[in-house]
């Protein structure tokens, strides 16, 4: 029997990253024992102990290893013993570089509600029940690096800040299909979020958005939202939505606010990716959608839920193991219904506690499927 191999870089990065990705990697030695796949486990840092080690956020020799790997498992970064630094050293460049240089542009964040979590979510069952919406955001573009952008001194002595939103045609199309790729395969639904209505970054997105779906997905219904709107809509009745593919921005605030309704910003995982077919997804970034929680690193109380369930991502998108991929999400549900939480989701456990428990429902799930 031949074995494939694949090479994973792992970068917990910073804060409550380290804490959930020991977690995540258990997970997936699991995975590695029960099947007949090598994984080639590489560290490094990146964030803020990587500018704590050498100085800046993300080593080129890290950024090397990244290109030569199959796919990225990262965990977070930053936190406030590095807010002093300039602004063009910050530990959030880590995975802000990641994504540019590896020509990553579609972030999707799948808000997906577990039955076991019904209490927990900031909505009513009736409301909430079945929830499966999949955000998918721009993210090599818009508002976090159009130019012009900088910071400068007016006459008066006043500071300005300025940034700048763009978005072409081609960066448009090529999120856009992943968007109405995935619908397809979903409920067959898009809602594209803007603020057409406002800025003319967002007219045109909106333009190239119908274009599209006239020439190539008209089987796929498209509606147009502004984001006001939208993050009204996500709390009255979000279960209105399949896809929503919106901007880079827009994307990175509505996914916080989706992750509340399945009951925690620690529930929420995430790929990104650069093509829409599994053999051009690599190397892919496997990452929560959470940050480094400095109000509770350090204590072994993070949920380690979003980093285990990009985990399984990974090994569906990017490793094609979408059996084990299954069985690891599986695996989560039946720990959650056993009552395995950490205190963001109401209960006492800490981080090891809730790995112990979804790999337990790992062993029983791949012992009983042999
Ligand atoms: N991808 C990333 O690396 C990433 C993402 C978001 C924020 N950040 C960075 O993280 C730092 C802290 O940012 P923040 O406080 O605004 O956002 P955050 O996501 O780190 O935390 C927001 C709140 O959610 C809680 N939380 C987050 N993850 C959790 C988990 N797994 N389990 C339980 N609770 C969890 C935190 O305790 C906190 O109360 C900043 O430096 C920010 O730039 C990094
Ligand atoms: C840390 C930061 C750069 C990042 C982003 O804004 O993309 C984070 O908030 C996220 O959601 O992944
Ligand atoms: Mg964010």
């Amino acid at each position: 029997m031949s074995q494939s191999s694949f090479r994973i870089l792992v970068l917990p990065g910073d804060g409550v990253g380290p804490e959930v990705m020991e977690q995540a990697v258990r997970i997936l030695k699991h995975v590695e024992a029960q099947s007949d796949t090598h994984f080639d486990l590489e560290y490094a840092l990146a964030g803020g102990c990587a500018i704590d080690a050498h100085g800046t956020p993300l080593l080129d020799e890290t950024m090397e290893r990244a290109r030569a790997s199959h796919a990225v498992l990262f965990g977070s970064v930053g936190g406030p013993k590095w807010e002093g630094l300039g602004f063009n050293l910050r530990p959030e460049i880590a995975i802000l570089r990641l994504r540019k240089e590896l020509n990553l542009f579609a972030n999707l964040r799948p808000a997906t509600l577990f039955t076991p979590l019904i209490d927990a979510s900031t909505l009513k069952p009736e409301v909430i029940g079945g929830l499966d919406l999949m955000i998918v955001r721009e993210c090599a573009g818009g508002l976090y690096f159009g130019e012009p952008r900088g910071i400068e001194t007016l006459r008066n002595g006043d500071k300005r800040g300025f940034n700048t939103e763009t978005y072409s045609t081609q960066e448009i199309e090529r999120v856009g299909r992943v968007a109405f790729q995935l619908a397809s395969d979903r409920r067959n639904q898009v809602c594209s979020v803007e603020k057409a209505n406002v800025t003319e970054s967002g007219l045109v997105w909106r333009e190239v958005m119908s274009a599209l779906h006239a020439r190539e997905f008209p089987d796929v219904t498209l509606r147009h939202m502004y984001a006001d709107n939208c993050a009204m809509q996500l709390v009255r009745a979000p279960r209105q939505f399949d896809v929503i593919v919106t901007g880079n921005m827009f994307g990175d605030i509505l996914s916080d606010l989706a992750s509340m309704l399945t009951g925690s910003l620690g529930m929420l995982p995430s790929a990104t990716i650069g093509a829409t077919k599994a053999e051009l997804f690599n190397p892919a970034i496997y990452e929560p959608i959470h940050g480094s929680a400095p109000d509770i690193a350090g204590k072994g109380i993070a949920n380690p839920m979003a980093q285990i369930l990009s985990v399984a991502m990974m090994l569906r998108l990017s490793l094609g193991m979408p059996k084990q991929a299954a069985q690891v999400e599986q695996a989560c549900i039946d720990a959650l219904a056993a009552g395995a939480r950490t205190p963001d989701l109401g209960g006492d456990f800490c981080t090891e506690q809730v790995g112990n428990a979804i790999l337990a429902q790992l062993e029983r799930l791949t012992s009983s499927a042999v």
